[in-house]
């Protein structure tokens, strides 16, 4: 079968976009980890399928590139672009998603905001902590975040028993002037460093709130710079909370599965 899809990168985490409205395809745990090989497939930390939604512009179909499924803040941006390529949206989007709706803007220069669902029940973990933005984040603020050993130490704190069955995902965080933070993450389902993760930056702009930091919060990362607002509410809870930062279409192309 012949399928058509274009690759897309939002801030270095890249996706393969399939236009699924007629829902003819659906993708076995193999052929998504065959297509996001990056030597024997397109290559990509994850894959999505834009599906039609009954109330909402489209519904998204998230698969990480071990056909694991949760929300993705970047894919999620990303999705949002390609939505409004194939003229589906125009400037303001709604869609369905893993954890439910979520309203997006497009904004000049290819800026996806996007609104992500409220948060509660942030945990403290001695001096890290455990926040769920759509998807489980554990977030260690360190001195010197270039000098982190991500995969290695991701990797333990993914797989250790606090976080089984479902293991989280790990970011570390150092704290800049200004307002600013610098996060590097191990995603879970990719099992490897990205080079970002848009609901992990989320998380990370929140716990740094326990430290001082401000809405917007803006955020450096390998693959380039994203913000994140929101509204601190009672009990280390948030709402209003927008994640911020570029979507660009890579290429196209077709695949034989
Ligand atoms: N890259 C994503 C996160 C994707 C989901 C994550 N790997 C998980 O399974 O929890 C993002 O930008 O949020």
């Amino acid at each position: 079968m012949k399928i058509q899809f274009q690759k897309y990168q939002a801030t270095g985490n890249d996706f393969v976009i399939i236009d699924n409205r007629d829902a003819k395809l659906s993708f076995s745990k193999a052929q998504i980890e065959t297509l996001c090989d990056r030597k024997f497939g397109v290559g990509a930390d994850g894959l999505m399928l834009i599906e039609t939604h009954p109330t909402l512009h489209f519904n998204l179909e998230y698969y990480n590139s071990d056909g694991t499924q949760s929300l993705c803040g970047n894919g999620s941006r990303a999705a949002v672009a390609f939505a409004a390529q194939l003229g589906l949206v125009n400037g303001k989007a709604s869609f369905n998603a893993y954890d439910g709706e979520h309203k997006a803007e497009l904004l000049p220069a290819g800026i996806v905001r996007l609104k992500m669902n409220p948060v509660a029940g942030v945990k403290k973990l001695g001096d890290d902590y455990f926040i769920n933005t759509g998807s489980p984040h554990f977030i260690k603020f360190v001195n010197n975040v270039d000098a982190c050993d991500v995969f290695e130490e991701g990797r333990s704190i993914r797989y250790s028993a606090a976080f089984k069955p479902g293991g989280t995902n790990v970011n570390f965080v150092e704290c800049l002037p200004g307002n600013v933070i610098n996060v590097r993450t191990y995603e879970r389902g990719v099992e490897n460093e990205t080079l970002s993760c848009g609901t992990g930056v989320t998380a990370a702009a929140l716990a740094a709130h326990f430290k001082g930091y401000t809405s917007p919060v803006s955020i450096k990362t390998k693959g380039g710079d994203l913000s994140v607002e929101f509204k601190p509410g009672q009990s280390g809870t948030f709402e209003e909370i927008f994640l911020v930062g570029p979507a660009k279409m890579v290429f196209e192309g077709s695949l034989e599965l």
